[in-house]
């Protein structure tokens, strides 16, 4: 089974991969395979790592493309407080800002964040809607 293009939504994602392979990163416009190492953690950063890091971490768009060499097994671990509810809201650090490197993004809240990446579903660029 592979997965359509998308972003993670929360802050880590960590995966653990198998020797099947198929995940792949678009890196300037290209779909490049991530070799397969099994036992090896694969870290994807998430978009609200990308959003309170100002862009310094960029949350990278993946896809997993099935192939015929068998069942593949990928066990993700994601690093998010998205079932937890909380009113904590999170921006752009404050030591990662400047004059010349304003905030990139609006201040939002786990919960928001995740429910309005549940609404719009993979895919779909979802940052976009929090930059200023
Ligand atoms: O199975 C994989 O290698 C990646 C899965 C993935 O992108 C995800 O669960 O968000
Ligand atoms: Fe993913």
């Amino acid at each position: 089974m592979g997965t359509t293009k998308h972003t993670d939504a929360g802050f880590l994602t960590v995966l653990l991969q198998d020797e099947i392979g198929g995940l792949q990163i678009l890196h300037q416009n290209q779909w490049i395979d991530v070799p397969p190492t099994p036992g090896a953690l694969v870290i994807n950063i998430g978009d609200l790592l990308q959003l309170i890091s100002n862009d310094k971490l960029r949350s990278v768009e993946h896809r997993v493309v099935a192939n015929k060499k068998g069942p593949r097994v990928s066990v993700a671990c994601f690093f998010t407080t998205a079932l937890a509810p909380s009113t904590k809201v999170y921006g752009p650090i404050k030591e990662l800002v400047s004059d010349d490197d304003p905030p990139r993004y609006r201040e939002t809240t786990v919960q928001e964040y995740s429910q309005y990446s549940f609404a719009t579903g993979l895919g779909v660029p979802r940052l976009d809607h929090l930059k200023l």
